[in-house]
């Protein structure tokens, strides 16, 4: 499917919610009108489509390699299993993740591999990977996770320096020579042929764990819950546009100024439905060090905008990135839920316990 030309179309009797088209060479350029376009994306909703991004070659390799290794056998993924003690990297099965409070199983399996190892290897610095992902670490992942994380450096030292921040800022709390929880994930979903219940989350609400996620679908599923919403609506996919959107960390940062919004994925709707949905990112998340806080003495802007939060609890979480994204994997296992108050603990912004 990855490689598969000829899928259905997107239903056009869907309800979907349309996002800002932001243009990666012209943002790069400086060009101030595609900026303002940029922020306005990442203080309204957080997400947007990006177009001419340079990554589309690799993302269909990056798909291949999700495609090999999903066909692996069971047994020998499971030997790259992520575990139950807050590591994310490695294999995810189905199932082994909650989707709410209750319990409720995902349906998507996935890879992750993280940003240290594929920059590291052949030396390992967090594990180990299944040999379709090692057969492609240095032609295929390596580039796809150098090429992503420069398009979120770029990306974040915009917004940072709209917010105020001396340049380089936010570079210096995501270093790539520091070890962090940023890493790649194919995601695939089961097809559902016939009845499809939207209701079932195939991969749980939620906000994402870091700074920025670069991601590339190919059929629909993914939803938003849109701010002052209490309705989940599709993103369409939109061939050649990447979807990206900003994480807990950015929002953190910056005092709230930038959103980090609640999303989750559904089977894709339509005749899609009938087929397997992939998809893949690259979470660029800060250093295992830094520490997640508003960073008020940085910019006045955030200063201001935590001195008016009602709530100031949040920018200043008192965890470091690698504690607070170790916290959200692990109280998400499935193996680990002992009822509501675990499921509370995977949370992070969200502020939408209903959603879930
Ligand atoms: O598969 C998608 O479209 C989104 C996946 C996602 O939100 C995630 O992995 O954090
Ligand atoms: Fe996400």
């Amino acid at each position: 499917m990855p490689g598969l030309v000829n899928y259905p179309p997107f239903p056009d009797d869907v309800p979907t919610h349309p996002l800002l088209v932001v243009d990666y060479e012209l943002l790069k350029a400086g060009d101030e009108e595609e900026i303002k376009k940029f922020w306005q994306a990442a203080t309204t909703l957080g997400f947007w489509y990006m177009k001419n991004h340079g990554a589309d070659e690799l993302v269909n390799e990056m798909f291949d390699m999700g495609e090999e290794t999903m066909d692996l056998s069971f047994d020998e993924k499971m030997k790259f299993e992520q575990g139950d003690d807050g590591m994310s990297f490695g294999y995810k099965a189905p199932g082994a993740n909650a989707t709410d409070e209750s319990g409720a199983r995902d349906t998507v399996e996935f890879i992750n591999i993280s940003q240290d190892d594929a920059l590291a290897y052949p030396k390992p610095v967090h594990r180990t990977y299944p040999s379709t992902v090692n057969a492609r670490m240095e032609n295929t992942i390596r580039p796809f996770i150098l090429h992503s994380a420069e398009v979120n450096r770029t990306l974040m030292e915009i917004l940072g320096k709209i917010l105020g921040f001396k340049e380089g800022t936010l570079t210096q709390l995501h270093r790539l020579d520091e070890t962090s929880g940023s890493e790649t994930r194919c995601i695939k979903n089961p097809p559902r042929p016939g009845g499809i219940s939207e209701e079932k989350a195939a991969l749980g609400a939620h906000t994402d764990f870091g700074s920025m996620t670069f991601l590339h679908n190919r059929l629909g599923g993914l939803q938003v819950m849109p701010p002052g919403s209490d309705r989940w609506q599709y993103i369409r996919p939109i061939p050649g546009h990447a979807v990206c959107n900003l994480g807990d960390a950015m929002y953190i940062f910056s005092g709230g100024i930038l959103k980090s919004n609640l999303h989750r994925v559904v089977p894709a709707p339509g005749a899609q439905a009938v087929l397997p949905r992939w998809s893949l990112a690259m979470f660029t998340r800060p250093g295992d060090s830094v520490a997640l806080r508003a960073l008020t003495e940085q910019s006045s802007m955030v200063a201001e905008a935590v001195a008016s939060a009602p709530d100031k609890s949040i920018f200043n979480s008192g965890q470091t990135s690698k504690d607070w994204f170790a916290r959200r994997i692990k109280n998400q296992r499935t193996k680990n839920q002992k009822g509501p108050e675990t499921w509370r603990q995977s949370r992070g912004t969200e502020h939408r316990p209903e959603a879930a």
